[in-house]
Formats: structure tokens, sequence, C-alpha cells
């Protein structure tokens, strides 16, 4: 992590795809060191909130800084600077990625790719692997071999390899089974914790949310309607959408019965 603390900053965000509106005047703020959730449910607009924060997609409305400057308006020689501070993990894991790679050298791609970027590497593939999981034995099969579990794993090992100031995960461990997902939530929530990585997770998984994060915020109507603690919104929901998803969770993850 920078020295500085990095703040990503999205202010009155208005986007969608020509139908209606999917964000409607969204802001929040993303720091070093914060974990937060963005829950909503499907086709709220999740994944589109994510894309314009890490500078994939353009807002009709509103805009996203890093630190004071535009995310889609970075100078060129600051590119790759801001992509190694401020990464994202899609929904759809390594797209992009050439599949005729082995595992060893995507990783080790990422950390030239990062150290080229100004940021400091451990350089450890077998340690970027272990907190997905992943065993060494994966450097050397190709990735357009792996699972869509392991390629979501590796997804996640790829971003926290290259130690990002902020990291934006898109329903990172859907094809991952329950097992696994426990000790991959814990050993990402330790990393993150460890190098202080501001952390956002967009999910409708409650479960992963109450695991990853200290604080949630609701997405609804195209904006963010409440925000808190996730077992606190839970006890006590005031939108329909998160009453809706109280009643449908069991108690022993903040779920409550119907009124
Ligand atoms: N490329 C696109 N073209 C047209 N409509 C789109 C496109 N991408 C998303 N949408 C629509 O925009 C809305 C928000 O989609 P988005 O994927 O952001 O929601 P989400 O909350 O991430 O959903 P999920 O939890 O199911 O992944 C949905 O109604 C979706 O159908």
């Amino acid at each position: 992590m920078s020295a500085t603390p990095a703040v990503l900053q999205a202010t009155d965000l208005h986007a969608g795809y020509g139908g209606p509106p999917v964000l409607a005047g969204v802001n929040l703020t993303l720091r070093s060191g914060d974990a937060i959730g963005l829950l909503g449910r499907s086709g709220v607009g999740k994944s589109t909130l994510v894309e314009i924060l890490g500078g994939a997609m353009r807002a009709h409305q509103g805009h996203v800084t890093l630190d004071g400057v535009p995310v889609g308006k970075t100078p060129r020689h600051r590119r790759k600077e801001v992509k190694a501070r401020l990464r994202t993990v899609h929904q759809n894991g390594i797209a992009g990625v050439d599949s005729q790679r082995t595992v060893e050298q995507t990783i080790l791609d990422a950390f030239k790719e990062a150290r080229r970027a100004g940021r400091t590497t451990n350089n450890d593939v077998e340690a970027a692997l272990a907190v997905v999981g992943l065993p060494i034995g994966f450097v050397t099969r190709r990735v357009g071999t792996l699972s869509g579990g392991e390629r979501q794993r590796i997804a996640i090992a790829l971003a926290l390899a290259t130690r990002p100031d902020l990291l934006l995960l898109d329903e990172p461990l859907t094809a991952v089974d329950q097992s696994m997902r426990e000790e991959i939530a814990d050993d990402i929530r330790a990393l993150v914790r460890a190098d202080g990585i501001g952390l956002l997770v967009a999910s409708h998984d409650v479960w992963l949310l109450d695991r990853l994060t200290d604080r949630v915020l609701v997405l609804a109507e195209g904006r963010i309607v409440e925000s808190g603690p996730l077992r606190d919104l839970l006890r006590d929901p005031q939108h329909p959408d998160t009453q809706q998803l109280a009643e449908s969770l069991p108690e022993a993850v903040g779920g409550r019965p119907p009124r």
C-alpha cells in the first residue's frame, strides 16, 4: 500500500443502458482500510456501479475520483499506476487473460506489471495462490483449463498479488463451494486488513458480506437507500428490499421472522 491512504469518491452517479435509469444519484466513499459491502437484489445495478467505480464504464452524470483525480480522465502516463492502485475483480473472473498462459506466468506477469507501476510486490507465487486456497501444483496449469471457481480464485489472487490500495470485488466467490468459500473469505479478509487495502464487495450473498465487510450499503431504486453494519440493517431494516431480504434469511445470519 502507498504511504498515503487512498480515497475513492463517487458523486451523484447516474447511469443506464438506454432504458429506465439503473443508477440515479449514487454517492459513496471508499478509503484505504474500509471493508464495505454493496448489497441489493439481482439486477439492481451492483455490477454497473462497480464497473463505473473502477473506470471501466462511464456514468451519464456525476463523477468518480481517486484522490481527487477523475478516474475516467487519468492522464495516459498515470493510467498504469491508477490501474495498479485500484483493482477490480469482475463478475466474469479473468476475462482478458491469455488462456494459453500458465497460472505461474500469469501471476508473474501481474507482479511485473505492478512493479512497472511502482508497486512493491513480494513476488511469491505460492503465497499468492495460498490466499485463495490453491496449491502450488496449479502453477503449471494453463488458464484455459481452469474451472469457473478456480478462475474466480485466480482472478482474486492476481488482484491481491499486486497489492492495490483499493479492491473492488463483484460477486467474487459465486462458483466456489461453501466449504472453500469460508477459508478463502477469511484469507482475503486477513490479507486486506494486514495491507490496509480498502475493499468494496458487491454481492447479494449476505453470508459473504458478513464475513468480509464491516459495513454494508443497500442499493435500491438507483440509490444507496440505507447503510450500516449488516446485522444492524437486518435487525431493523428500513427499505422494503432490505426487509424482504431479512425475512428470507435464517436467523443464524442475522435474518428475522416475517412481520
Ligand atoms: N449491457 C447491458 N445492456 C442492457 N442492459 C444491461 C446491460 N448490463 C446490465 N443491464 C441491465 O441493467 C440492470 C442492472 O444490471 P447489473 O448487472 O448492474 O445488476 P446487478 O445488481 O449486478 O445484478 P446481479 O446481482 O444479477 O449480477 C439490469 O436490469 C440489467 O438487465
